[in-house]
């Protein structure tokens, strides 16, 4: 639930413009997100969503605005630069090498391997499934369990801020359910900042603290998580 104490804010967007070519697809956006919250970011398909966690990232460039990361520009900084200040990503496209194990896909997140030990430990807490799949071919791991492993690439590194889009899709309950545990006790035990980009309600409202609609690049609609958002949200889903 939302708590008023998370005031101090991790990441600031403030009037960004981005897109592909001459096309905009972000419009003047601004928003805050603050330190230590789950915010969800919603919206139909092709409104931005995407767009705007590549934005954050410098994977698309910001034609113009600010965005502040703890305070500090981080406009023209590179993904990997991002990344070691804290930034975990994990993305919609199936980003896994398959022909890899499970523990060579997961060592790539890090820098060295002498903290491989110490991270899969981390992610063992969330997805104990991994522990004894290690060798494991990433290709033949299931749907679901791919996105765990996507997921858990992310978190190797403890990040302070996650971005992750739409790592639901496609999933059967249990493993929405089991998601969202981890993205709660990350959240809980190490106060990580989660950005979430999501087309499942339920799951986005229940573990977010705030939410944001996105329209055609802009904020249509935002608020607290709370018992009258989902309604609120499914009018602007509408056709
Ligand atoms: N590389 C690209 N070049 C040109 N246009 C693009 C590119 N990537 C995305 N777009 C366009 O930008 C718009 C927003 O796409 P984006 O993927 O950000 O939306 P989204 O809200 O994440 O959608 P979805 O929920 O379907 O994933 C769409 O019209 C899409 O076609």
């Amino acid at each position: 639930m939302f708590d008023t104490a998370k005031t101090e804010t991790k990441l600031e967007l403030d009037g960004v413009t981005s897109g592909y070519g001459p096309i905009a697809i972000i419009k003047d956006l601004s928003l805050s997100i603050r330190k230590g919250e789950i915010f969800a970011l919603m919206g139909k398909n092709g409104m931005g969503k995407t767009t705007l966690l590549k934005t954050i990232l410098g994977l698309v460039s910001a034609r113009s605005g600010e965005i502040q990361l703890d305070g500090r520009s981080i406009v023209g900084a590179s993904p990997k630069a991002l990344i070691k200040s804290g930034v975990g990503y994990a993305p919609q496209e199936q980003p896994l090498f398959t022909d890899l194990s499970i523990q060579d896909n997961l060592r790539l997140a890090i820098r060295s391997d002498r903290d491989l030990g110490a991270a899969l430990e981390h992610v063992f807490t969330h997805f104990p499934f991994l522990r004894d799949r290690l060798a494991q071919q990433a290709g033949t791991l299931s749907g679901g369990e791919q996105k765990m492993l996507i997921l858990s690439r992310a978190l190797m590194l403890k990040p302070d801020l996650i971005l992750i889009d739409e790592i639901s899709e496609g999933l059967q309950p249990t493993v929405i359910a089991q998601i969202a545990k981890a993205l709660q006790a990350e959240q809980a035990e190490n106060g990580t900042t989660i950005l979430l980009v999501e087309q499942n309600l339920n799951f986005a409202l229940d573990v977010a603290d705030r939410w944001a609609v996105l329209k055609l690049g802009e904020i249509d609609d935002s608020g607290i998580a709370d018992a009258d958002s989902r309604e609120r949200v499914l009018e602007h889903l509408k056709i």
